[in-house]
């Protein structure tokens, strides 16, 4: 039953109630009036957000007859009609960004940036607490210490293990905060002396910090403090000293653990990570924001037995060296990923019987619920509260796949009409702009110009933009392998203009250049070596799947002074239009084997019958599948984009046949259902995977990808997700 509100427009009764019983008594506005402006906003911004789509639709043909055309590609005419139909706009003059109101993880440190899919209140909860994680546990529990010769982690405590990851860790203090005189791995004890550390050897002997300065707090008193606080590139390490602890009481100088400030933001994700098709989830999805913004969250969880309850942390509280209070935030500074430009939803339908913009939606009721925050804000001593979200009065909302500068000033004057709307003062909600599709990357300056008031970050999210390449260039022929497909001078081009963008428009100091997610959430050894490269390229943030990638990523922006790398950046000549463009084609697919084929075919497919039978049956948007590796990969929907567009490309072109893909759909739809035997809620695909909705949506995504708008997956998800609710 839906509440009419105007006789042309009708709001779903649970939104509506939800937003008039929970949202608007603490927000001090006024009912009516909400649901008019919200009514006249979506009459007024809807069409144009359909035009936009249209405007998509009409270039993609356009490239497409083109490649149908021009055979024998040549760059320079490539551009050349790019420009012609204005998928290349001109570049703005030189500009700077303006943004004001940043709060310091965003505009001035460098450190990890987590993602979470936010229907999921105990990971959401375990996300916003991830500001600070544990060295040792995030060394014990992974692969970063690696399991032969006895070391692997048992029920009880290893030992041997255990002796590995102090070693490292204390390897690591030695790296970035050395004594003067000795190592950390020698010292007895520590104690404050005046302002300063002391660490002092058996022998007698004493050494202070090599940069005094790094010594910023301690807990308990000077003489025996249960906490020693320093301070790298902006980056707080906490040393935890307990003589009675569980390791403190083997160890030397009594060191307990080693905290380190990991996940300086996190992106509560309405859009890739979860599944919200209709108004029940919508509404689920925008509590939990509401929770994590009031502080009040809670999920209650049995883990090994035990029943937990989790909540936010308060902030750390510690003495300055010079006898002040030290405060530290206890919790990442949240940010909201709004759906993109492309989605309807329920919650809103106008006289015509058409569902509202989701992204329109979704920028109104996140935008006031990030308002709860900013009137405690301004009513409340800020010492006396304990949770709370900006220190300057800033709403971040990340917006996803839009494509090119007109879509982002649509956004820019969407965020304008809600700041009216809520009473907000301009360029409060900050827009965070994800460089995901191509044609936002091959126009990112003049993107940026149109937000330049409240650009918060660039982020190649590299995910969306690979399966973008494909599908902008599926008639140009066949694609190389996935796995190639990351090797080719595209992408490395796309890495290093987007920087370059972010460099020469004044990002740092204001907001952040970040790189993609690491989706191997298990492989911590090859995250360790591979992912300071994202600090080393001039990155202030890098994206990680968990809280304990993102103690572990941490230790690479105190390797890497990011400040330092932008400065020796700025002013490297540019990265040439042609690399970005260059379509990673396979020059002759008649060289492959078969199985060559097969095996992608194979790799593909089980990644995306293992994402979709959770996320059509079981409304899970975010899953750990293995490969034909075993390796589990983060799978959303993003990856689920690249593996159906590569699909469809390849049937396309020929280099598989529709035989050999419904071959290898049955063989790893039974692979898929071995891998979830037991899992409470599976519905197994096969044999009769005819009667499969999972199947049946993941056979779609397949052999219809070709015609899905921009290659996105969310239109046949949400089509067989209802219809899998609807069957109960
Ligand atoms: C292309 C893009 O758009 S990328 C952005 C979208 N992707 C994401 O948001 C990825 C987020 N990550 C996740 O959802 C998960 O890590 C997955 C699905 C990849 C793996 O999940 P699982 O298989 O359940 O992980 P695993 O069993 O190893 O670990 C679970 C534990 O880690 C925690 N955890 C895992 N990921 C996260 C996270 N992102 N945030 C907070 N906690 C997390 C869980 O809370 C749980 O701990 P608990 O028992 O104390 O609650
Ligand atoms: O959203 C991130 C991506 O890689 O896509
Ligand atoms: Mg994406």
């Amino acid at each position: 039953m839906n509440q009419a509100l105007k006789k042309e427009c009708e709001i779903n009764q649970g939104f509506y109630r939800f937003i008039n019983e929970e949202v608007l008594p603490l927000t001090g506005l006024n009912s009516a009036t909400f649901w008019h402006d919200l009514t006249a906003l979506v009459e007024d911004l809807a069409p144009e957000n359909r035009a936009l789509l249209r405007t998509r639709q009409q270039l993609q043909d356009q490239i497409d007859q083109w490649h149908l055309a021009n055979p024998q590609f040549d760059m320079e005419s490539y551009q050349a009609f790019l420009r012609e139909i204005n998928y290349l706009v001109d570049e703005p003059a030189p500009f700077t960004i303006t943004t004001e109101n940043v709060d310091q993880e965003i505009a001035e440190l460098a450190g990890p940036q987590l993602v979470v899919p936010v229907m999921n209140a105990r990971f959401a909860l375990n996300a916003a607490n991830a500001r600070w994680g544990s060295l040792y546990d995030a060394l014990y529990g992974s692969d970063a210490i690696p399991s032969d010769s006895g070391l692997a982690p048992c029920r009880k405590y290893n030992p041997a293990r255990g002796k590995h990851v102090i070693d490292f860790a204390k390897d690591f203090l030695d790296q970035v905060c050395p004594l003067e005189k000795g190592s950390h791995h020698d010292v007895a004890s520590y104690t404050v002396y005046f302002q300063h550390l002391l660490a002092y050897f058996p022998d007698g002997s004493e050494s202070g910090l090599v940069s005094p300065c790094q010594f910023v707090a301690f807990a308990n008193s000077k003489a025996d403090p249960s906490s020693i606080v320093l301070k790298n590139n902006g980056l707080h390490i906490e040393v935890v000293i307990d003589r009675q602890g569980f390791i403190g009481q083997h160890d030397l100088s009594g060191i307990d653990d080693i905290k380190v400030e990991a996940a300086l933001s996190t992106i509560m994700d309405l859009e890739d990570s979860i599944a919200a098709v209709d108004a029940s989830d919508k509404i689920a999805a925008y509590r939990n924001w509401m929770g994590l913004i009031q502080g009040n969250l809670t999920a209650e969880f049995d883990k090994n037995g035990h029943t937990m309850e989790r909540h936010l942390n308060p902030d750390k509280i510690f003495n300055c060296k010079n006898g002040d209070e030290y405060r530290l935030h206890g919790r990442s500074l949240l940010l909201v990923r709004n759906v993109g430009h492309l989605m309807d939803t329920e919650l809103m339908q106008d006289a015509q019987g058409n569902f509202a913009p989701e992204g329109i939606i979704d920028a109104v009721v996140t935008s006031m619920i990030g308002m709860l925050d900013l009137q405690h804000t301004h009513d409340m001593d800020m010492s006396k509260r304990d949770i709370h979200n900006s220190r300057t009065g800033s709403i971040y909302i990340v917006k996803p796949k839009m494509h090119g500068p007109e879509e982002v000033a649509f956004t820019c004057r969407l965020f304008g009409r809600v700041e009216d709307m809520l009473g907000l003062a301009r360029n409060t909600i900050k827009l965070g702009i994800m460089d995901e599709e191509r044609r936002t990357t091959v126009n990112l300056k003049a993107c940026i110009y149109e937000a330049k008031e409240r650009v918060f970050f660039i982020n190649t999210g590299f995910l969306d933009r690979t399966g973008d390449e494909i599908h902008t260039s599926m008639e140009a022929g066949p694609f190389l392998p996935k796995n190639e497909i990351k090797q080719q001078v595209w992408i490395q081009a796309y890495e290093n203009a987007n920087v370059d963008a972010g460099l020469t428009c004044g990002f740092p100091g204001r907001a952040q250049i970040g790189k993609g997610m690491w989706a191997m959430p298990d492989e911590m050894a090859s995250m360790l070596t591979a992912k300071i490269e994202h600090p080393r390229s001039g990155a202030s943030t890098a994206w990680v799947p968990s809280p304990t990638a993102a103690v572990l990523h941490a230790l690479h922006y105190h390797q890497v002074n990011v400040n330092d790398v932008q400065q020796q950046l700025k002013g490297r000549a540019a990265t040439p239009l042609s690399k970005v463009l260059t379509v990673p084609l396979m020059a002759a697919p008649e060289k492959l084997t078969n199985e060559q084929i097969e095996n992608e075919l194979a790799n593909n497919i089980q990644g995306i019958l293992g994402y979709v039978v959770r996320w059509v049956e079981m409304g899970v948007g975010c899953s750990k599948v293995p490969d034909i590796n075993n390796i589990g990969l983060m799978e959303d929907r993003a990856t689920l984009r690249i593996s159906s567009q590569h699909i469809a490309n390849w049937l396309k072109h020929g280099v598989c046949t529709p035989q050999q893909v419904e071959a290898v759909m049955d063989r790893m739809a039974q692979q898929v259902d071995q891998q979830n035997a037991g899992l409470a809620g599976y519905r197994n695909m096969s044999p009769n995977s005819e009667q499969s909705l999972a199947f049946k949506a993941a056979r779609a995504l397949i052999f219809e990808g070709e015609q899905q708008p921009s290659g996105y997956t969310e239109p046949l998800l949400h089509q067989y997700r209802q219809l899998a609710k609807q069957a109960g």
